[in-house]
């Protein structure tokens, strides 16, 4: 890059933020990077409002304050962690997510995206993970009307989800299942998105070990039957629902 393009670049980090609700080193969860220590970067705000969402202080009420690019990057470089995770809320929502992606991936970082896949935009990463929201996650009509009605019509543009992931070194879709009738629509979503099964991780809805034993005595055997992956939250095993982690 030109000496001038760089400065240029240097200055719309120091003067381009998002919002943050928490930044942490944790190991990666969930998908095909299990166990991976990764930087975890969550933005705050989201263009859902899924009723189960683990993380409601980065949708239903976001919290957090500004960090320039800048102040991000140097935070992971001062790190000894290669991956990062972007995650939110809704990291695709604010446009500064790009420049964000575009620095990390020039200095080397493996950068994995987190994203209900409902945004259009065009960044760069190494591994897409795109968790589709089914009907079922939609928020209650008669307490949250206008959130249930935007949820409703914003949750599933099949053709910006396939854009997301051809745009990406690798991806994965990761559905969030809460309850047997998902199951149909799972099927229905992996078709039109014309994904192959080793690519769909089946993962269950809950945030304690209880719940997700219970749902591993009926929804593994299923996840195995139709060649997909089984996502058991690791994270909750190893440190429990905790903010942070
Ligand atoms: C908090 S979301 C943030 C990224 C993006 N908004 C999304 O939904 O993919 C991170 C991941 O947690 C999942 N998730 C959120 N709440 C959950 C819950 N109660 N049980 C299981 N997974 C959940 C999401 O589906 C997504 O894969
Ligand atoms: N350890 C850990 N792994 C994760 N994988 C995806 C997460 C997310 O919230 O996007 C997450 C998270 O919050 N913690
Ligand atoms: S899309 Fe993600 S961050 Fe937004 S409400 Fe749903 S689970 Fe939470
Ligand atoms: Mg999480």
């Amino acid at each position: 890059m030109q000496a001038s393009t760089e400065s240029t670049r240097g200055t719309l980090a120091e003067t381009s933020s998002l919002r943050i609700s928490e930044t942490f080193v944790s190991r990666q969860g969930e998908g095909e990077l299990t166990g991976t220590n990764s930087f975890f970067v969550r933005t705050s705000g989201c263009n859902l409002r899924c009723w189960f969402c683990d993380t409601p202080y980065a949708s239903w009420r976001p919290e957090g304050d500004q960090m320039s690019i800048a102040s991000l990057v140097e935070s992971i470089s001062d790190s000894d962690v290669r991956h990062v995770v972007l995650t939110g809320g809704e990291p695709l929502l604010p446009k500064e997510s790009v420049l964000l992606c575009e620095m990390l991936r020039e200095r080397g970082y493996h950068i994995t995206i987190e994203t209900a896949g409902t945004i259009d935009r065009q960044i760069a990463c190494d591994l897409m993970s795109i968790s589709p929201k089914f009907r079922t996650s939609t928020p209650d009509a008669d307490q949250h009307p206008r959130w249930s009605e935007l949820h409703e019509q914003r949750r599933m543009p099949i053709g910006t989800m396939q854009r997301l992931m051809e745009q990406s070194v690798d991806y994965q879709v990761k559905f969030v299942v809460d309850g047997e009738r998902d199951l149909q629509e799972l099927q229905e979503i992996v078709s039109q998105l014309d994904v192959p099964a080793d690519k769909v991780w089946v993962m269950p809805q809950g945030i304690s070990n209880e719940e997700l034993d219970q749902a591993a005595t009926w929804l593994r055997p299923w996840t195995a039957e139709h060649g997909f992956q089984y996502c058991d939250r690791m994270q909750i095993r190893w440190y429990g629902n905790r903010r942070g982690t």
